[in-house]
């Protein structure tokens, strides 16, 4: 197979790449005044202008002769009709068929999968039912007003964004609160606030053995037990979200409150299926079915629209265009949308922890760059703070600005002062101080920075869901392009497998350690004087006090994360 870099696209794309360099993007507005038309489209309620771009037609032209003679169009539909594209987890990647609207069979491993992405979305309709309506009772019988996820990675991140995203269209009776962090401060802040007798705890985790959320969710519980019922009391308050339905019952996890997912679906695509429970509780299981269609339309356009004039594409060759062709290293994401403050952490996963990867799906070393660091911050805010060097410094640095047009009733002068901020930046970005050459160079800006403008009509369920699908698309196409797997995290496996072995081996045998590590632990002894064995990462028992069971389980968990049990 001929390696990517020696490909005549690849090659013709370095060669524009030294001269593309000099050009300057005002200038290809002045050669084309039709260029806003030509480079923006848009796909239901999402707009994208991508005219602000270092990219001339002819690096367009190149960049799509590079997606056309890739792989793409044979792993999507890989990707959608459930082959094992996931090689080194021997997996599909279905998270598609949980927002899938066409009644068409999904099938994996012989079997149709779609009778049980129907169940589990029925019982999510009926528990989210319940608990909005004050049907669903705690110990004592009196309804649930405050909701706490505890979760981490793509068990948090997706939730979390999405329902401060949609706020505005939350159950005013029903405060949401997510905890991923293992410092326990994160827990204990949030549970200082909260009555246990109307508190509901969503423990997510795909594996269920995942350190940080077992600690989480047996601090929660312990919390429960010594304020509020007895053992049998638990089941009223705990639920989970989980493909582990064994470890969830241990935990003490009625049968039926175990909203279940599958191995197919990757732990940071997973906001589309039972992960997704804080959202449907959050905005109704409506809403949830708003966002999921949302998707369900940006996948109809992934698959259907020409290369041309398909968004998630278009977007993913953009971000190629600067990570190999131009230099860049880094791609910021800044929202203009207070709601939207979560998305550049939930876009850092998915695309870091996606396409951070330096070998080829057959396990050869790449020999060009991969997934860019993804960073960012809401717009104004990252305006007065981060944007100097952005506009003035040595970096070069493609932003995706987004926002949503509507203003929410009584914010319009507020909502105004925002998007034209946005467009301001966008403009000087490109522009610069155009009389730059009369200036004193400390006040220059010289401009020619390259930027996307992503404008939602309104923020609903459904933009959002498509805005997500979008960027999941994207990061699947450049995943395509530079031939990695997008779809493992085997990188976040081995420093899961060392805590464990630290916490292990604290007490008796540091030798095996650095001198750094052994060192910094000489030091952190002194803070644990009764050693390893009363601060070792307990996971859960279904018994408050049963500590030796709960050591027993760490061990398994700590061994199930590192070997098996991925996300
Ligand atoms: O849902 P789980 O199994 O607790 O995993 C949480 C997160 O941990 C990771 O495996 C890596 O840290 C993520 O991919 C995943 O989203």
């Amino acid at each position: 197979m001929l390696q990517l870099t020696r490909s005549v696209s690849w090659q013709a794309l370095t060669q524009l790449g030294e001269v593309t360099r000099n050009d300057r993007i005002r200038d290809y507005f002045t050669a084309d005044p039709k260029r806003f038309e030509k480079m923006s489209l848009r796909v239901g309620g999402l707009f994208l202008d991508y005219s602000k771009h270092h990219i001339s037609d002819e690096v367009l032209t190149a960049l799509i002769e590079l997606a056309e003679h890739s792989a793409l169009v044979q792993r999507r539909a890989q990707m959608f009709s459930g082959d094992i594209i996931n090689v080194t987890e021997n997996r599909p990647v279905l998270h598609t068929a949980l927002r899938s609207q066409a009644n068409m069979p999904v099938i994996v491993d012989g079997k149709d999968v779609t009778p049980e992405i129907q169940k589990t979305r029925e019982q999510i309709r009926a528990f989210s039912e319940a608990v909005r309506s004050g049907e669903w009772k705690g110990y004592d019988g009196q309804r649930i007003r405050d909701v706490v996820n505890i979760g981490i990675g793509g068990s948090d991140l997706g939730p979390n964004m999405a329902c401060r995203a949609l706020l505005k269209h939350r159950h005013p009776e029903i405060n949401f609160h997510f905890v991923s962090n293992v410092d326990g401060n994160h827990i204990q802040k949030v549970l200082k606030r909260l009555d246990p007798a109307t508190t509901l705890f969503i423990v997510s985790t795909k594996t269920f053995s995942t350190q940080e959320t077992l600690l989480n969710a047996k601090t929660a519980r312990r919390w429960f037990l010594e304020q509020a019922g007895q053992d049998a009391d638990v089941g009223a308050h705990f639920v989970a979200a989980s493909t582990n339905r064994k470890a969830a019952k241990e935990f003490g996890i009625r049968e039926e409150n175990v909203f279940e997912f599958w191995a197919w679906v990757g732990g940071r695509y997973s906001m589309w299926s039972s992960i997704g429970l804080p959202i449907a509780l959050s905005i109704g299981y409506e809403g949830f079915m708003d966002l999921l269609e949302g998707a369900y339309e940006m996948d109809q356009h992934f698959i259907d629209a020409p290369m041309e004039s398909n968004m998630p594409v278009l977007m993913a060759l953009i971000g190629i265009w600067y990570i190999n062709f131009m230099g860049a290293e880094t791609q910021a994401i800044v929202p203009y949308d207070q709601a939207l403050h979560q998305l550049p952490a939930f876009l850092q996963q998915l695309d870091m922890e996606s396409n951070g990867k330096s070998v080829d799906i057959f396990g050869r070393p790449v020999d060009y760059k991969t997934g860019p660091i993804v960073w960012g911050e809401t717009g104004s805010n990252g305006q007065h703070a981060f944007f100097q060097l952005l506009h003035q410094g040595t970096r070069y640095v493609p932003i995706d600005f987004i926002a949503s047009l509507k203003p929410e009733p009584g914010t319009e002068e507020h909502h105004f002062a925002l998007i034209t901020n946005m467009l301001a930046q966008a403009n000087a970005f490109m522009e610069g101080s155009q009389d730059g050459s009369n200036l004193d160079p400390h006040y220059s800006c010289p401009g020619n920075r390259p930027s996307s403008t992503l404008l939602l009509d309104e923020l609903t369920p459904r933009n959002l869901g498509a805005l997500i699908a979008l960027y999941e698309h994207k990061v699947f196409v450049q995943g395509v392009i530079w031939n990695i797997n997008s779809f493992d995290q085997w990188g976040v496996q081995l420093g899961k497998r060392i805590a464990g072995e630290i916490s292990a081996r604290i007490d008796t045998d540091v030798q095996a350690f650095d001198p750094s590590t052994q060192g910094l632990l000489a030091l952190v002894r002194e803070y644990f004087p009764a050693g390893g064995e009363n601060s070792k990462p307990d996971t859960v028992s279904t018994t408050g006090d049963d500590v030796a069971k709960n050591r027993k389980g760490a061990k398994a968990a700590t061994s199930s994360n590192t070997k098996g049990a991925t996300s």
